[in-house]
């Protein structure tokens, strides 16, 4: 481990999500981990961090006008970290690889004139101490090792990068606030809608394990999300699904892209749009019926039959073997 001061955005700090602790765990392997954040961390969030080697977060203290909405803003989160870099004279900032938070790191690189790798898959260190993010690009097809040649390196690091694992032993974890102004002219915030999501499932975005269902489903995702239960998966679906009204949110190049460890397409025939937004999960299950349907040219496991009566099968087992743990 070198001196290297790492910061890990908290985004948001009410809760400390299974990607910021893979964040903290990546970032204790690069050197001192410390985090910035724009709200208040709730007591378990500060724990966590504790447990997690976090000995400072960064609270940053905004002017009256942007402390409500306006600080979901990009502009405001960049100014945000961009102040925290010149402050903690960081080295290394991640954050996780949501929309929100690559828009703020991105505009935080070019105010830093920092290099900056966005949906990172891996974080490492060449042999000169050089940040290096690995990434699959190119729907998949293309894997990119990009080496960070500026003082400062910033990465939005997608989930189920590592698995998180906790620091050898926990610390006391202070909040030190900070004034951040920012100067680029910003929006007005008229309305926020925050997105109510299935609390009892992961997000799809970041599950480590995600079952899609497709046209094959018939319009029946019943299977599909009994098998995600089970497994306690995210549940998505392929584009024709979502337009034929079964589900409401889609994987592919145009809609969600996911990299979980496990992704299992369930009736979807694996068209190249769709394959474009999963193909960098690490372990591939598909059902089909077809045994010539192109998801099985780049699936690890194959299972030829009905989904029907697949799914129900997998989930039984599934359930047996974790009450027998
Ligand atoms: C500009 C553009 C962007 C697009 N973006 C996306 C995108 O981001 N994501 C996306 O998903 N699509 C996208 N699409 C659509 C994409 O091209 C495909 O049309 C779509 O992915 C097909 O969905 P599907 O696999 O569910 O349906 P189909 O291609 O109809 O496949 C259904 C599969 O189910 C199997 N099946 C049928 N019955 C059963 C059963 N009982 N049990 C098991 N298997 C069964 C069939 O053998 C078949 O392989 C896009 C298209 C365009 C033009």
């Amino acid at each position: 481990m070198t001196n290297r001061t790492v910061l890990v955005l908290l985004d948001p700090a009410g809760e400390v999500r299974s990607s910021i602790l893979e964040l903290l765990t990546i970032g204790r392997a690069l050197g001192r981990v410390e985090a910035v954040t724009l709200e208040s961390p709730s007591v378990e969030a500060l724990a966590q961090l504790g447990a997690h080697g976090v000995e400072t977060v960064h609270q940053a203290e905004l002017p009256a006008d942007l402390r409500g909405d306006a600080r979901h803003l990009s502009g405001v989160v960049a100014a945000t970290l961009a102040a925290a870099v010149r402050r903690t004279d960081a080295d290394v900032v991640l954050a996780p690889s949501t929309f929100a938070a690559k828009e703020a790191v991105a505009l935080a690189g070019q105010a830093l004139g920092a290099g900056v790798v966005i949906d990172a898959a891996g974080v490492s260190e060449d042999e000169q101490g050089r940040i290096v993010g690995t990434k699959r690009v190119f729907a998949g097809s293309w894997d990119t090792t990009s080496v960070v040649t500026t003082d400062v390196a910033l990465l939005t690091v997608r989930a189920n990068t590592v698995v998180p694992k906790p620091a050898d032993a926990a610390v006391a974890t202070e909040v030190e606030g900070f004034a951040v102004s920012v100067d680029a002219p910003l929006p007005t915030v008229t309305q926020r809608v925050p997105v109510v999501r299935d609390a009892a499932r992961p997000t799809l975005e970041e599950a480590a394990t995600v079952i899609a269902g497709g046209r094959g489903t018939g319009g029946d995702f019943g299977p599909v999300e009994d098998l995600a239960d089970a497994l306690g998966a995210a549940v998505g679906a392929s584009r024709d699904a979502v337009f034929e009204g079964w589900f409401d949110r889609y994987v592919g190049q145009t809609g969600v892209t996911v990299a979980p460890r496990l992704y299992i397409g369930a009736g979807i025939s694996g068209a190249p749009h769709h394959r474009g937004g999963m193909q960098a999960s690490q372990v591939i299950v598909a059902v089909n019926s077809d045994p010539e349907a192109p998801i099985f040219e780049i699936c690890d496991f194959a299972v030829v039959g009905d989904l029907a009566d697949v799914l129900p099968q997998a989930a039984e087992v599934i359930r047996a073997h974790k009450a027998a743990r």
